[in-house]
């Protein structure tokens, strides 16, 4: 489809003889946020991981099938420019402690060698903070480590890192479940705005998250895509039992 800019198709994934992603086959839209529920242990992390290519860095971890973005074979890609194109966004926000701010924001310029002048440096820096709603709070403290800021703050910084390296898609897995409920609304927030430029996928076990945040709704159960539909729909209507007794809470 023309709009497709991840798609999933047949694929699977394991973690040495456990067959943890199912035959998984999906289009994600350009500019959609898409939510990825289902309990714990059903492969939604290892999917995501499998997106930006995170999932072979784990010894013994293998995929087959096809994964794209847009038109091109992930799996085929050099992975250091499919990371910077689809970015990652964790749990724990995790800016690297000995760096200032600015320099977390470019840190996927310098760790990757790649020869940028100051002055656009200073740009990409300033579009990146202002892209993730922290340039205001932070422009008169650039040089200053990062771990100084709040937690919500510090996830603002990560995906400003992510933002950086001008991404087509920005993964999040569960990016507000250590944070507070105010740093947890800014970053609900901020998926609006970003949704605007990226394609966001996001991992959450938080289901009113995803009914505030998320245009589509994928459900995984013990590594199949049982579900995939507009959220509306998918909270209002499931089309599968597993999904009706999952947001009933049958089953967490
Ligand atoms: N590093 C790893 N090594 C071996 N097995 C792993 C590893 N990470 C995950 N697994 C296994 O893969 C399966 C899927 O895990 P995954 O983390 O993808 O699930 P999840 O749906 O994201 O779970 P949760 O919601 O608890 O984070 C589980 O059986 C898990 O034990």
């Amino acid at each position: 489809m023309e709009n497709t800019v991840v798609s999933a198709s047949n694929f699977n994934a394991w973690f040495g003889d456990n067959h943890v992603v199912k035959d998984v086959t999906i289009n994600i839209e350009k500019n959609q946020c898409v939510a990825v529920m289902g309990p714990s242990g059903c492969g939604k992390t290892t999917f995501l991981r499998c997106i930006n290519r995170m999932h072979e860095l784990i010894p013994g971890a293998t995929a087959k099938g096809s994964l794209k973005l847009y038109s091109d074979e992930i799996y085929t890609m050099n992975p250091i420019y499919v990371r910077y194109k689809i970015g990652m966004v964790f749990q724990r926000p995790n800016p690297f402690p000995n760096l200032s701010i600015y320099d977390n924001v470019i840190a996927g310029y310098k760790l990757n060698g790649l020869k940028v002048p100051k002055a656009d440096l200073d740009n990409i820096v300033q579009k990146s903070l202002t892209s993730a709603a922290l340039w205001n709070e932070v422009k008169d403290s650039l040089h200053k480590k990062g771990t100084f800021l709040s937690g919500g703050q510090q996830q603002r910084l990560c995906i400003a890192r992510a933002i950086a390296m001008e991404p087509e898609v920005i993964l999040f897995d569960e990016p507000t479940s250590a944070l507070d409920p105010i740093s947890t609304s800014s970053v609900e927030q901020l998926f609006h705005e970003l949704k605007e430029k990226y394609t966001l996928i996001i991992v959450t076990h938080n289901m009113q998250q995803a009914a505030r945040v998320s245009d589509k709704t994928a459900f995984f159960y013990v590594g199949e895509l049982v579900e995939f539909d507009d959220t509306k729909q998918m909270f209002t209507a499931p089309s599968d039992v597993r999904t009706q007794n999952y947001i009933t809470g049958r089953f967490s």
